[in-house]
């Protein structure tokens, strides 16, 4: 079976690929992830027992460690999962996304080509280096325009977007420059169990289970493409086996809402499966003033991926945000702990920065 190391593998996107991987047997997995406040080791307590799964707390942009690690374990893939994720954060502190998601890639691509030169020439046709990548690279659209593909320019708009997009220029530079078989995947806006309630849909709904208002930024017209974050972990497992080398992969969930409209789907779900005697969900929405920069809408074309590799989203928009508050509610430990300190400094702060603008 082949090793695979997993960058990030204890944040949202990066917790349900292992999890779906060591499910299904794919490949040993290693996980590298600095723990950060939105890993939670929580993610993966059932692999535990695994033989075939390794953790180990570091930083990507740690050459020597990431050297060792990968001279000791010789992996044949590696999946760049790990970045600082959030928009709103990157607004008011920039510095940690320069550091981790544009020096910290750039290190892991000078730790990984030194491994993989030393790979003999089969093993080197076959390795491969896939990052994992966001459609906010390609900016912001109107509601007339055509969806993100493949060769849409870059322009980022914040500052997480730009780290992103200097990101997925030094993968792609590794390939042209020394040959380094990388894939890039750009995917939309995730959804689905175990993410950190700092984003719209997790926010919402743990707000509306606290009866806390609900935050709608500016006018709530705002849209995104809303894709289950198990498609996109099949989508990536297929990226990784059968992508072409040096090319770029779409993923979305052909699934765009508005903000309101996803706020009050939550609302509806939760009336339904937790109601609340005194009120309707809906009357905590409140609106607040917007995001600086706010990006208004994004698309993305999945036609590469559909054609070339046969992928699809499964998950209804409906079914999936069903199952998605269900997780919050039958995880009150797991909500508990990210409740804790990190967790409770950042609202403060997200809405004591608000206030002073
Ligand atoms: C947290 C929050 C967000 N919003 C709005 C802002 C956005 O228009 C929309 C979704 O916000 P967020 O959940 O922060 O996600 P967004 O900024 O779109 O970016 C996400 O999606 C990207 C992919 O498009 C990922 O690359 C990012 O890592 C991820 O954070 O909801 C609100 O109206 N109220 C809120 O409290």
């Amino acid at each position: 079976m082949q090793t695979v190391l997993v960058t990030g593998g204890a944040g949202f996107i990066g917790a349900n690929f292992i999890l779906l991987a060591r499910q299904n047997n794919w490949f040993n997995i290693i996980n590298l992830d600095k723990l950060t406040y939105a890993s939670n080791l929580e993610n993966l307590a059932q692999l535990q027992a695994d033989p075939n799964y390794d953790f180990l707390q570091g930083d990507i942009g740690n050459v020597e460690l990431v050297s060792d690690l990968l001279n000791k374990y010789q992996p044949n893939a590696i999946i760049n999962f790990a970045a600082e994720t959030h928009v709103d954060r990157s607004i008011f502190s920039p510095q940690t996304f320069i550091q981790t998601n544009v020096v910290g890639t750039f290190n892991l691509l000078e730790a990984t080509r030194f491994y993989w030169q030393k790979l003999s020439p089969q093993n080197q046709q076959q390795f491969r280096f896939l990052h994992v990548s966001t459609d906010e690279v390609y900016g912001s659209l109107s509601t007339q325009d055509s969806a993100f593909r493949e060769d849409t320019p870059y322009a980022p708009n914040s500052p997480y977007a730009a780290s992103k997009a200097a990101s997925d220029h030094f993968v792609r530079a590794y390939y042209h420059t020394y040959g380094l078989p990388n894939l890039t995947t750009n995917c939309s806006n995730n959804y689905g169990p175990h993410q950190f309630p700092e984003k719209l849909i997790p926010l919402i709904i743990l707000n509306a289970i606290d009866g806390k208002p609900l935050p709608i930024y500016g006018d709530g017209q705002n849209i995104r493409d809303w894709l289950y974050v198990i498609d996109h972990c099949e989508a990536i497992y297929l990226v990784l086996q059968k992508g072409k080398i040096g090319e770029t992969y779409n993923i979305g969930g052909l699934n765009e809402q508005t903000n309101l409209t996803v706020v009050e789907k939550i609302c509806t779900i939760l009336d339904e499966l937790a109601p609340k005697s005194d009120l309707r969900h809906s009357s905590l929405m409140t609106f607040v003033p917007d995001r600086p920069g706010h990006d208004r809408r994004y698309a993305i074309d999945c036609d590469k991926i559909i054609s070339e590799l046969g992928w699809q989203p499964k998950e209804n928009f409906d079914s999936g945000l069903l199952k998605t508050v269900q997780w919050y509610l039958d995880n009150s430990n797991w909500v508990n702990q990210v409740r804790s300190g990190a967790y409770q400094n950042w609202l403060k702060q997200n809405y004591e920065n608000r206030q002073a603008k």
